[in-house]
């Protein structure tokens, strides 16, 4: 199952050249800095720019080649821009039976709850010029999903809406790749969102791809690791001892971590937690401390170092089992430390940064 893209489009300081096959599963996301291409990509695999001699090929369709061009409506994909494109005469509800009254059979996204879950229900009979930024995004949102798409393309689909709301949309987005088997592109700046759900990363730069791959190795490799400075690892929940009801207890390759419990999670013994930590949150020592505030020490092998966007830092990359973590230090501790390659030390996490990053895994 993949996405496959081929072009060359000219844009004004460069040509968007990208060969690239892509899952056509899960959520696959663009990163790359502004003006890098990622927009104007997902133009080309909606089929929104008829460009000459490009190749778009989803699963077994071939929705461009040389002698073929599908359009938009034909391909069946829900495109969120950012700047939502409502009918400003319909009310919501209306905007969004648009969708739904052309949408194919059979209808696997329910109308009742698509509208419960994207919150709609209170706003059903307004008007888009009575909505917030973040209302009139919900609901594009919702319509895009209402009209049964076979991909979903998302390009900052969430930037107006609040951190609480972004954090339950980004969630959201999981639910709909894990329970309706729906995949995704999905543009975002959010790079903290990004490596918390994305399957897959690629990242751009002026108009080409320099690094694609599933995202836990793809942000262990060069150049979205010194870029991003964030890494994922996977944890295993653990029964909580009686009356311990405020925190949580996770395995990471053997080793215990507790985090304060979200609210929203009841997770079962054993059930795999994605952790999303940036190397901003994790320190050094070279032994356990007793008298610290940071409670996550976690024993870990120097495998690597690398230079930071900033001079006076590196980042140290972390082997714990089969798994990779990475920690920005000074250069000066590096130093003071006595850290090489093959380096044990001890990685302290913050339990206050990570327990705003839990998601059970797909
Ligand atoms: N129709 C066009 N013709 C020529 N150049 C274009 C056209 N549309 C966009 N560009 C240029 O192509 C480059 C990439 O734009 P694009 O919007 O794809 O980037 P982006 O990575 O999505 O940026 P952002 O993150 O800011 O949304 C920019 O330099 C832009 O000025």
């Amino acid at each position: 199952m993949s996405l496959t893209v081929k072009c060359q489009l000219p844009l004004r300081h460069f040509v968007l050249a990208v060969d690239v096959r892509l899952p056509a599963q899960g959520i696959t996301a663009i990163v790359g800095p502004s003006g890098s291409g990622k927009t104007s990509l997902l133009e080309v695999i909606a089929g929104i720019r008829q460009l000459p001699g490009a190749t778009i090929q989803f699963q077994d369709q071939c929705w461009q080649a040389p002698a073929t061009f599908s359009p938009l409506h034909q391909r069946r994909i829900g495109l969120v821009f950012q700047q939502p494109s409502l009918f400003p005469h319909l009310t919501v509800e209306e905007n969004l039976r648009y969708g739904w009254q052309r949408a194919s059979q059979p209808k696997t996204l329910g109308w009742d709850e698509v509208i419960a879950d994207c919150g709609l229900t209170p706003m059903l009979g307004q008007y888009p010029a009575q909505l917030s930024g973040g209302q009139q995004q919900r609901v594009a949102f919702a319509r895009a999903l209402l009209a049964q798409p076979q991909l979903l393309i998302l390009d900052e689909p969430f930037s107006a809406l609040d951190d609480d709301a972004r954090e339950y949309f980004v969630s959201y987005l999981q639910q709909l790749a894990q329970r309706h088997q729906l995949p995704m592109i999905w543009v975002s700046h959010q790079l903290g969102d990004v490596a918390q759900v994305s399957d897959y990363l690629v990242q751009l730069h002026d108009g080409h791809v320099v690094a694609h791959g599933p995202t836990v190795s793809a942000l262990q490799s060069e150049p979205l690791r010194s870029k991003l400075a964030l890494s994922v690892v996977v944890a295993e929940a653990q029964p909580e001892p009686a009356g311990q009801l405020d925190t949580l207890r996770l395995t990471l390759a053997e080793q215990s971590i507790t985090l304060p419990r979200p609210q929203s999670h009841e997770l079962e013994t054993s059930t795999p937690v994605r952790l999303r930590i940036f190397a901003r949150d994790v320190s050094l020592t070279r032994e356990f401390v007793s008298d610290s505030s940071i409670q996550n020490q976690l024993a870990a092998e120097v495998v690597d170092s690398f230079p930071a966007r900033h001079p006076a830092e590196c980042i140290v990359q972390l082997r714990l089992g089969d798994q990779y973590l990475l920690a920005l230090i000074t250069k000066a501790s590096w130093q003071r430390l006595g850290l090489q390659t093959g380096s044990r030390v001890i990685a302290h996490l913050k339990a206050a940064a990570l327990h705003e990053t839990l998601r059970e895994t797909l």
